[in-house]
Protein backbone atom coordinates (compact mmCIF):
# COMPACT_ATOMS: atom_id res chain seq x y z
CA UNK A 1 0.00 0.00 0.00
CA UNK A 2 2.50 2.54 -0.93
CA UNK A 3 0.34 5.53 -2.04
CA UNK A 4 0.28 9.22 -2.59
CA UNK A 5 -2.75 9.45 -0.89
CA UNK A 6 -5.22 9.53 -4.07
CA UNK A 7 -7.86 8.39 -1.72
CA UNK A 8 -8.19 11.59 -0.39
CA UNK A 9 -10.83 14.00 1.61
CA UNK A 10 -9.85 16.59 -0.70
CA UNK A 11 -11.00 15.10 -3.93
CA UNK A 12 -14.03 13.39 -2.52
CA UNK A 13 -16.54 15.64 -1.49
CA UNK A 14 -20.27 14.61 -1.39
CA UNK A 15 -23.03 16.37 -0.98
CA UNK A 16 -25.04 13.69 0.42
CA UNK A 17 -25.51 14.69 4.51
CA UNK A 18 -25.56 11.06 5.65
CA UNK A 19 -22.40 10.35 3.26
CA UNK A 20 -18.37 9.73 3.43
CA UNK A 21 -18.01 11.12 6.38
CA UNK A 22 -14.12 11.70 7.59
CA UNK A 23 -12.31 9.64 9.86
CA UNK A 24 -8.86 11.24 10.44
CA UNK A 25 -6.34 10.58 11.48
CA UNK A 26 -3.86 12.31 14.03
CA UNK A 27 -0.47 12.79 14.63
CA UNK A 28 0.94 12.97 18.21
CA UNK A 29 3.80 15.77 16.94
CA UNK A 30 5.36 15.45 20.57
CA UNK A 31 4.46 13.02 23.56
CA UNK A 32 5.52 13.14 26.66
CA UNK A 33 4.63 10.64 29.96
CA UNK A 34 4.44 12.66 33.14
CA UNK A 35 2.74 10.51 35.50
CA UNK A 36 0.50 7.16 36.01
CA UNK A 37 -2.92 7.95 37.75
CA UNK A 38 -4.08 5.74 40.80
CA UNK A 39 -6.20 3.76 37.95
CA UNK A 40 -3.10 2.90 36.06
CA UNK A 41 -3.70 5.22 32.94
CA UNK A 42 -0.83 7.77 32.15
CA UNK A 43 -1.25 11.50 32.55
CA UNK A 44 0.57 13.12 29.36
CA UNK A 45 1.00 16.32 27.60
CA UNK A 46 1.19 16.02 23.84
CA UNK A 47 0.30 17.53 20.77
CA UNK A 48 -2.45 16.16 18.55
CA UNK A 49 -2.23 17.41 14.69
CA UNK A 50 -4.91 15.68 11.59
CA UNK A 51 -3.72 14.45 8.74
CA UNK A 52 -5.62 14.80 5.57
CA UNK A 53 -5.63 10.36 5.32
CA UNK A 54 -8.99 9.25 6.80
CA UNK A 55 -11.71 6.67 7.19
CA UNK A 56 -14.89 7.36 5.71
CA UNK A 57 -18.38 6.36 6.90
CA UNK A 58 -21.68 6.02 5.35
CA UNK A 59 -24.88 6.30 7.88
CA UNK A 60 -28.55 5.37 6.60
CA UNK A 61 -30.94 6.57 9.83
CA UNK A 62 -33.66 3.91 10.18
CA UNK A 63 -37.16 3.89 12.27
CA UNK A 64 -36.18 0.37 13.87
CA UNK A 65 -33.81 0.42 17.02
CA UNK A 66 -30.73 -1.79 15.50
CA UNK A 67 -27.25 -0.41 14.83
CA UNK A 68 -25.83 -2.98 12.19
CA UNK A 69 -22.46 -2.30 10.69
CA UNK A 70 -21.09 -3.04 7.62
CA UNK A 71 -17.14 -3.22 7.50
CA UNK A 72 -14.33 -4.68 6.21
CA UNK A 73 -12.77 -4.81 9.34
CA UNK A 74 -15.25 -7.51 10.59
CA UNK A 75 -13.21 -10.54 9.89
CA UNK A 76 -10.36 -8.40 13.01
CA UNK A 77 -12.58 -6.59 15.20
CA UNK A 78 -15.38 -8.38 16.73
CA UNK A 79 -18.85 -6.19 16.46
CA UNK A 80 -18.94 -6.44 19.54
CA UNK A 81 -15.60 -4.79 20.34
CA UNK A 82 -15.72 -2.49 17.56
CA UNK A 83 -15.96 1.52 18.67
CA UNK A 84 -18.19 2.63 15.87
CA UNK A 85 -21.19 0.54 17.60
CA UNK A 86 -19.98 1.26 21.20
CA UNK A 87 -20.02 5.06 20.04
CA UNK A 88 -23.61 4.63 18.93
CA UNK A 89 -25.19 2.79 21.46
CA UNK A 90 -23.43 5.34 23.53
CA UNK A 91 -25.10 8.00 21.91
CA UNK A 92 -28.51 6.19 21.62
CA UNK A 93 -28.36 4.89 25.53
CA UNK A 94 -27.87 8.80 26.18
CA UNK A 95 -30.20 10.45 24.37
CA UNK A 96 -33.13 7.68 24.71
CA UNK A 97 -33.55 7.76 20.84
CA UNK A 98 -35.79 5.31 19.34
CA UNK A 99 -34.63 4.38 15.87
CA UNK A 100 -31.36 2.89 14.73
CA UNK A 101 -28.86 3.08 11.66
CA UNK A 102 -27.08 0.76 9.21
CA UNK A 103 -23.27 2.45 9.02
CA UNK A 104 -20.67 1.65 6.19
CA UNK A 105 -16.82 1.99 7.07
CA UNK A 106 -14.99 2.22 4.60
CA UNK A 107 -11.23 1.94 6.20
CA UNK A 108 -8.30 3.39 5.01
CA UNK A 109 -5.81 4.18 8.24
CA UNK A 110 -3.73 1.05 9.57
CA UNK A 111 -4.83 -0.33 12.79
CA UNK A 112 -2.57 -0.31 15.68
CA UNK A 113 -0.39 2.31 14.08
CA UNK A 114 -0.82 5.23 16.94
CA UNK A 115 -2.86 7.30 14.20
CA UNK A 116 -5.95 7.13 16.13
CA UNK A 117 -8.12 5.24 13.46
CA UNK A 118 -10.52 3.44 15.95
CA UNK A 119 -11.20 7.01 18.17
CA UNK A 120 -11.51 8.92 14.82
CA UNK A 121 -14.00 5.96 13.85
CA UNK A 122 -15.46 6.57 17.32
CA UNK A 123 -15.93 10.54 17.29
CA UNK A 124 -17.13 10.61 13.63
CA UNK A 125 -19.81 8.10 14.68
CA UNK A 126 -20.93 10.65 17.73
CA UNK A 127 -21.05 13.63 15.27
CA UNK A 128 -22.67 12.12 12.57
CA UNK A 129 -25.68 10.47 14.18
CA UNK A 130 -25.91 13.63 16.39
CA UNK A 131 -26.54 15.69 13.48
CA UNK A 132 -28.61 12.76 11.27
CA UNK A 133 -30.66 11.90 14.51
CA UNK A 134 -31.03 15.88 15.46
CA UNK A 135 -30.23 14.79 19.00
CA UNK A 136 -28.41 18.09 19.83
CA UNK A 137 -26.26 16.63 22.06
CA UNK A 138 -23.65 19.23 22.74
CA UNK A 139 -19.82 18.74 21.79
CA UNK A 140 -18.64 18.79 25.27
CA UNK A 141 -21.04 15.79 26.33
CA UNK A 142 -20.02 13.97 23.00
CA UNK A 143 -16.08 14.17 24.10
CA UNK A 144 -17.19 13.02 27.89
CA UNK A 145 -19.08 10.11 25.91
CA UNK A 146 -16.31 9.52 23.82
CA UNK A 147 -13.53 9.41 26.49
CA UNK A 148 -15.50 6.02 28.02
CA UNK A 149 -14.58 4.78 24.67
CA UNK A 150 -10.69 5.84 24.29
CA UNK A 151 -7.89 8.44 25.13
CA UNK A 152 -8.02 10.00 21.80
CA UNK A 153 -12.02 10.33 21.20
CA UNK A 154 -12.38 14.29 22.72
CA UNK A 155 -10.42 15.81 20.44
CA UNK A 156 -11.06 14.24 17.35
CA UNK A 157 -14.83 15.79 18.39
CA UNK A 158 -12.93 19.11 19.30
CA UNK A 159 -12.00 19.07 15.38
CA UNK A 160 -9.22 21.52 16.24
CA UNK A 161 -4.74 20.77 16.15
CA UNK A 162 -4.85 20.90 20.41
CA UNK A 163 -1.91 20.45 23.27
CA UNK A 164 -3.40 18.01 25.82
CA UNK A 165 -3.13 17.14 29.37
CA UNK A 166 -4.45 14.60 31.39
CA UNK A 167 -4.97 11.79 29.90
CA UNK A 168 -5.91 13.33 25.66
CA UNK A 169 -8.97 14.98 27.94
CA UNK A 170 -7.92 18.78 28.91
CA UNK A 171 -7.76 20.55 25.38
CA UNK A 172 -5.99 23.79 24.91
CA UNK A 173 -6.20 24.50 20.49
CA UNK A 174 -2.81 25.40 19.31
CA UNK A 175 -1.68 26.37 15.72
CA UNK A 176 1.45 24.23 14.83
CA UNK A 177 2.91 24.27 11.49
CA UNK A 178 0.61 22.28 8.68
CA UNK A 179 3.85 20.81 7.02
CA UNK A 180 4.20 17.29 5.25
CA UNK A 181 4.33 14.08 6.18
CA UNK A 182 5.92 11.17 4.93
CA UNK A 183 4.16 8.27 7.66
CA UNK A 184 5.72 5.27 7.19
CA UNK A 185 3.68 2.04 8.17
CA UNK A 186 5.51 -0.80 9.36
CA UNK A 187 4.43 -3.95 9.31
CA UNK A 188 3.78 -4.71 13.14
CA UNK A 189 0.55 -3.90 15.35
CA UNK A 190 1.80 -2.80 18.28
CA UNK A 191 -0.87 -2.71 21.66
CA UNK A 192 -1.10 0.15 23.30
CA UNK A 193 -2.20 -1.52 26.24
CA UNK A 194 1.03 -3.15 26.44
CA UNK A 195 3.10 -0.08 26.20
CA UNK A 196 1.76 1.20 28.77
CA UNK A 197 2.37 -1.43 30.99
CA UNK A 198 5.91 -2.14 30.29
CA UNK A 199 8.11 -1.55 33.54
CA UNK A 200 11.12 0.02 31.41
CA UNK A 201 8.77 3.36 30.09
CA UNK A 202 9.63 6.21 31.07
CA UNK A 203 6.99 8.01 33.21
CA UNK A 204 8.78 11.00 34.72
CA UNK A 205 9.24 13.77 32.23
CA UNK A 206 9.02 17.21 34.09
CA UNK A 207 5.65 18.61 33.39
CA UNK A 208 6.45 22.04 31.73
CA UNK A 209 4.47 25.01 30.55
CA UNK A 210 2.88 24.93 27.23
CA UNK A 211 5.30 28.03 25.63
CA UNK A 212 8.08 25.87 26.53
CA UNK A 213 6.82 22.87 24.91
CA UNK A 214 5.64 24.36 21.48
CA UNK A 215 9.16 26.25 21.95
CA UNK A 216 11.81 23.35 22.36
CA UNK A 217 12.65 20.72 20.21
CA UNK A 218 9.90 17.39 19.69
CA UNK A 219 10.05 13.88 21.11
CA UNK A 220 7.90 10.92 22.03
CA UNK A 221 8.49 9.03 24.86
CA UNK A 222 7.54 5.97 23.60
CA UNK A 223 9.87 5.63 20.89
CA UNK A 224 12.24 4.14 22.31
CA UNK A 225 11.25 1.76 24.11
CA UNK A 226 8.50 0.99 21.05
CA UNK A 227 11.91 0.34 18.28
CA UNK A 228 13.65 -2.11 21.31
CA UNK A 229 10.72 -4.59 21.03
CA UNK A 230 9.93 -4.03 17.05
CA UNK A 231 13.02 -4.13 14.93
CA UNK A 232 10.34 -2.98 11.98
CA UNK A 233 9.79 0.65 13.88
CA UNK A 234 13.12 0.98 14.97
CA UNK A 235 13.81 0.32 10.76
CA UNK A 236 11.64 2.53 9.45
CA UNK A 237 13.14 5.23 11.73
CA UNK A 238 16.40 5.00 10.60
CA UNK A 239 15.36 4.46 6.97
CA UNK A 240 12.84 7.95 7.27
CA UNK A 241 15.35 10.15 9.21
CA UNK A 242 17.93 10.07 6.56
CA UNK A 243 15.04 12.61 4.44
CA UNK A 244 13.85 14.34 7.33
CA UNK A 245 13.14 15.01 10.96
CA UNK A 246 11.26 12.18 12.13
CA UNK A 247 9.86 10.50 15.04
CA UNK A 248 7.08 8.22 16.24
CA UNK A 249 3.24 8.77 16.72
CA UNK A 250 1.89 8.03 19.78
CA UNK A 251 2.54 4.53 20.80
CA UNK A 252 3.60 3.53 17.27
CA UNK A 253 3.95 1.99 14.93
CA UNK A 254 3.74 4.21 12.25
CA UNK A 255 6.94 6.71 11.78
CA UNK A 256 6.51 10.31 10.12
CA UNK A 257 8.83 12.63 8.55
CA UNK A 258 8.33 16.15 8.60
CA UNK A 259 8.52 17.92 5.20
CA UNK A 260 7.93 21.83 4.03
CA UNK A 261 6.95 20.81 0.27
CA UNK A 262 4.96 17.86 -0.49
CA UNK A 263 7.19 17.19 -3.70
CA UNK A 264 9.93 16.67 -0.97
CA UNK A 265 7.73 14.11 1.00
CA UNK A 266 6.85 12.53 -2.62
CA UNK A 267 10.23 12.42 -3.49
CA UNK A 268 11.07 10.95 -0.04
CA UNK A 269 8.38 8.27 -0.67
CA UNK A 270 9.59 7.14 -4.21
CA UNK A 271 12.72 5.47 -2.93
CA UNK A 272 10.86 3.86 -0.05
CA UNK A 273 11.94 0.42 0.27
CA UNK A 274 9.67 -2.09 -1.36
CA UNK A 275 9.45 -4.03 2.10
CA UNK A 276 8.04 -0.59 3.46
CA UNK A 277 4.45 0.60 3.31
CA UNK A 278 3.42 4.55 3.56
CA UNK A 279 1.64 7.71 1.96
CA UNK A 280 1.88 11.49 1.95
CA UNK A 281 -0.34 13.30 4.14
CA UNK A 282 -0.65 17.10 4.97
CA UNK A 283 -1.16 18.83 8.53
CA UNK A 284 -4.55 20.33 9.03
CA UNK A 285 -5.24 22.19 12.38
CA UNK A 286 -8.81 21.84 11.63
CA UNK A 287 -10.19 18.51 10.77
CA UNK A 288 -11.74 17.48 7.69
CA UNK A 289 -14.55 16.11 9.90
CA UNK A 290 -14.85 20.00 11.10
CA UNK A 291 -14.43 21.18 7.92
CA UNK A 292 -17.61 18.57 6.74
CA UNK A 293 -19.46 19.87 10.02
CA UNK A 294 -19.25 23.27 8.59
CA UNK A 295 -20.23 22.24 5.04
CA UNK A 296 -23.83 21.28 6.86
C1 LIG B 1 -1.01 7.18 23.38
C2 LIG B 1 -2.12 7.87 22.63
O1 LIG B 1 -2.24 7.38 21.31
C3 LIG B 1 -1.80 9.35 22.51
O2 LIG B 1 -2.60 9.98 21.57
C4 LIG B 1 -3.44 7.68 23.32
O3 LIG B 1 -3.42 8.23 24.60
C5 LIG B 1 -3.90 6.24 23.35
O4 LIG B 1 -5.28 6.31 23.27
P1 LIG B 1 -6.20 5.06 22.95
O5 LIG B 1 -5.56 4.17 21.91
O6 LIG B 1 -7.56 5.62 22.69
O7 LIG B 1 -6.09 4.29 24.26
P2 LIG B 1 -7.24 3.63 25.12
O8 LIG B 1 -8.01 2.68 24.27
O9 LIG B 1 -7.94 4.69 25.88
O10 LIG B 1 -6.31 2.81 26.13
C6 LIG B 1 -5.68 1.60 25.81
C7 LIG B 1 -4.88 1.15 27.04
O11 LIG B 1 -3.67 1.93 27.13
C8 LIG B 1 -3.43 2.34 28.47
N1 LIG B 1 -3.39 3.81 28.54
C9 LIG B 1 -3.96 4.56 27.55
C10 LIG B 1 -3.90 5.94 27.57
C11 LIG B 1 -3.25 6.55 28.67
N2 LIG B 1 -3.15 7.88 28.76
N3 LIG B 1 -2.69 5.79 29.63
C12 LIG B 1 -2.74 4.44 29.58
O12 LIG B 1 -2.22 3.77 30.46
C13 LIG B 1 -4.52 1.73 29.30
O13 LIG B 1 -4.02 0.52 29.82
C14 LIG B 1 -5.62 1.39 28.34
O14 LIG B 1 -6.32 0.26 28.72
N1 LIG C 1 -13.39 1.04 14.20
C1 LIG C 1 -12.21 0.56 14.59
N2 LIG C 1 -11.12 0.79 13.84
C2 LIG C 1 -9.92 0.33 14.25
N3 LIG C 1 -9.70 -0.37 15.35
C3 LIG C 1 -10.74 -0.62 16.13
C4 LIG C 1 -12.04 -0.16 15.78
N4 LIG C 1 -12.86 -0.54 16.75
C5 LIG C 1 -12.13 -1.21 17.64
N5 LIG C 1 -10.85 -1.27 17.30
C6 LIG C 1 -9.76 -1.93 18.06
O1 LIG C 1 -8.85 -0.93 18.52
C7 LIG C 1 -7.48 -1.33 18.31
C8 LIG C 1 -6.61 -0.10 18.12
O2 LIG C 1 -6.96 0.47 16.91
P1 LIG C 1 -6.44 1.90 16.41
O3 LIG C 1 -6.30 1.79 14.94
O4 LIG C 1 -7.28 2.98 16.93
O5 LIG C 1 -5.02 1.96 17.11
P2 LIG C 1 -4.02 3.13 17.20
O6 LIG C 1 -4.01 3.90 15.93
O7 LIG C 1 -2.73 2.57 17.69
O8 LIG C 1 -4.66 4.04 18.30
P3 LIG C 1 -3.97 5.10 19.27
O9 LIG C 1 -3.08 5.97 18.50
O10 LIG C 1 -5.17 5.81 19.79
O11 LIG C 1 -3.24 4.26 20.28
C9 LIG C 1 -7.56 -2.26 17.11
O12 LIG C 1 -6.53 -3.20 17.10
C10 LIG C 1 -8.92 -2.91 17.23
O13 LIG C 1 -8.82 -4.10 18.00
Amino acid sequence: MTSTNSHNFYNSANSDISKHWPAPAKLNLFLHVTGQRADGYHELQTLFQFIDHCDYLDFQITDSPELILHSTISDSVADSDNLILKAAKSLKKHTQYNGGAHIWLDKLLPMGGGLGGGSSDAATTLVALNALWKTNVSPQKLAEIGLVLGADVPVFINGFSAFAEGVGERLISVEPAELWYLVVVPDVHVSTQDIFQDPSLPRDTPKLEIVSLMGQQWTNDCQKLVTTRHPQVANALSWLVEYAPSRMTGTGACVFGEFTHSQQALDALAELPADMQGFVAKGMNKSPLQIRLEQL
